[in-house]
C-alpha cells in the first residue's frame, strides 16, 4: 500500500544511509545530459502550425527520419572508403551497421502510416511547397548510393554549404562505384569505363558487370568475401526500395493521386522511382543463375 512506502522502499528518496551507487540528483543549472544532448533545442523545434494531432506525428515522422538518413549516409560513406582502402570485412561492417539503421527508418514510417487524407487536408495547406523532395539529407543519399544527377542540386543553390556538399558526393565515386572498382582490382571483368568514368554521370546499368557478378555468385561459399559483399549490398538495396515502397503506399493512403506540393503529378512519379533497382546487376542477375 501507498502509505506505508519507507524511505528505504524508495530507490530515489535522499538521506538514506545507504546512497552509494544511486544516482546523483542535484545539479546547479541544467543537466549535463540536457547540455549533452541538445534536449532544449531539439524540442524547440516542434511547431505544428495547426492544432491538427496528426500534424505533430508528421513533423516528427520527419525529422526522426532526417536524423536516421544522417547516419545511415555516415555509414554508407565509411563502407565505401573502406573498399576504395580494400578492406573488404571493414566494408561488410559498416555495411550491416547501416542496414539495422535502415530499419529503423523503415520503421519509422509507422509513426504517420495510417494519416487519413481528412487528417492531412486540416494541416496540408500550412505547409505550402514544402515537399520531401527538397531534402537535401535524402538527396545525399541517393548520390552515395550512385543514383546522381546535377539537376538535384539546383533546388538547394542557395545553401551553399549544402550545395558544395553536394557537388562533393556527385563528382565522386558512389557506394556502387567503389564495390566495381574493387571487383576490377581483384581481376574481375569490370569494364574500363566502369573503373574510371565521369562520375557526375548518372549510373546505366551494363551487361558486363552483370556478367563479373555472375561469376562472384559462382563461388557462394561463406570465405569468398566478394559474394558476401554482394549480399550485403543486397540488402543495403533491398532496404531502400522498402523505404520507396512504404513511402509511396503512406501517400496513396494520405493523398491519392493529388498533385504534390512540390510540384510533382504524385504517385505516378513516386511510382518510377519504386521501380527503379537499387545496384541493378545485383537484382538482373538472378535471372541468368
Ligand atoms: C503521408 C505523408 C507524406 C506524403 C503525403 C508525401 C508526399 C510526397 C509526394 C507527393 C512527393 C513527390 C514530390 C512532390 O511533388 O511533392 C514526395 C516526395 C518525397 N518525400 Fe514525401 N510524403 C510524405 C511523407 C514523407 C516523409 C515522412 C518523408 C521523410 C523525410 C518524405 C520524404 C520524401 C522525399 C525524400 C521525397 C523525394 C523522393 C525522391 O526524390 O525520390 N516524405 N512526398
Ligand atoms: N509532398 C507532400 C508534402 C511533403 O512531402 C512534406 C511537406 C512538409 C514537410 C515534409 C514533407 N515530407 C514529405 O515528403 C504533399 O504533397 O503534401
Amino acid at each position: 500500500m501507498l502509505s506505508t512506502t519507507t524511505a528505504q522502499q524508495c530507490p530515489y528518496l535522499p538521506g538514506d544511509p545507504e546512497d552509494e551507487g544511486r544516482p546523483t540528483l542535484s545539479f546547479e543549472r541544467t543537466t549535463p545530459y540536457v547540455d549533452y544532448v541538445g534536449v532544449d533545442t531539439l524540442l524547440r523545434l516542434q511547431n505544428p502550425r495547426t492544432d491538427e494531432p496528426a500534424e505533430s506525428a508528421f513533423i516528427i515522422a520527419t525529422q526522426v527520419m532526417e536524423l536516421v538518413f544522417v547516419l545511415v549516409r555516415e555509414r554508407w560513406e565509411e563502407a565505401r572508403d573502406r573498399l576504395e582502402a580494400d578492406d573488404v570485412p571493414g566494408a561488410l561492417a559498416w555495411l550491416r551497421r547501416a542496414a539495422a539503421a535502415q530499419d529503423v527508418l523503415n520503421d519509422s514510417w509507422k509513426l504517420i502510416s495510417d494519416m487519413s487524407p481528412t487528417e492531412f487536408n486540416r494541416f496540408r495547406d500550412a505547409f505550402g511547397q514544402a515537399s520531401g523532395f527538397q531534402s537535401y539529407g535524402y538527396r545525399k543519399l541517393e548520390f552515395v548510393l550512385g543514383n546522381k544527377s546535377a539537376a538535384m542540386v539546383r533546388p538547394h543553390k542557395a545553401m551553399d554549404r549544402v550545395a558544395e556538399e553536394l557537388t562533393g558526393l556527385l563528382e565522386r565515386p558512389s557506394l556502387y562505384d567503389a564495390a566495381l572498382r574493387l571487383l576490377y582490382r581483384r581481376g574481375l571483368p569490370v569494364p574500363a569505363d566502369r573503373v574510371e568514368r565521369d562520375w557526375t554521370a548518372g549510373y546505366e546499368a551494363s551487361p558486363e558487370v552483370e556478367r563479373a557478378w555472375a561469376l562472384v555468385y559462382a563461388d557462394d561459399r561463406p570465405g569468398n568475401e566478394l559474394y558476401l559483399l554482394a549480399e550485403a549490398l543486397v540488402d543495403v538495396a533491398e532496404r531502400m526500395t522498402r523505404w520507396r515502397h512504404l513511402h509511396y503506399t503512406a501517400v496513396k493512403r494520405a493523398m491519392g493521386g493529388k498533385t504534390g506540393s512540390g510540384g510533382s503529378n504524385g504517385l505516378t512519379w513516386l511510382a518510377r522511382i519504386v521501380e527503379q533497382d537499387v545496384f541493378p546487376e545485383l537484382w538482373s542477375l538472378r535471372s541468368s543463375l
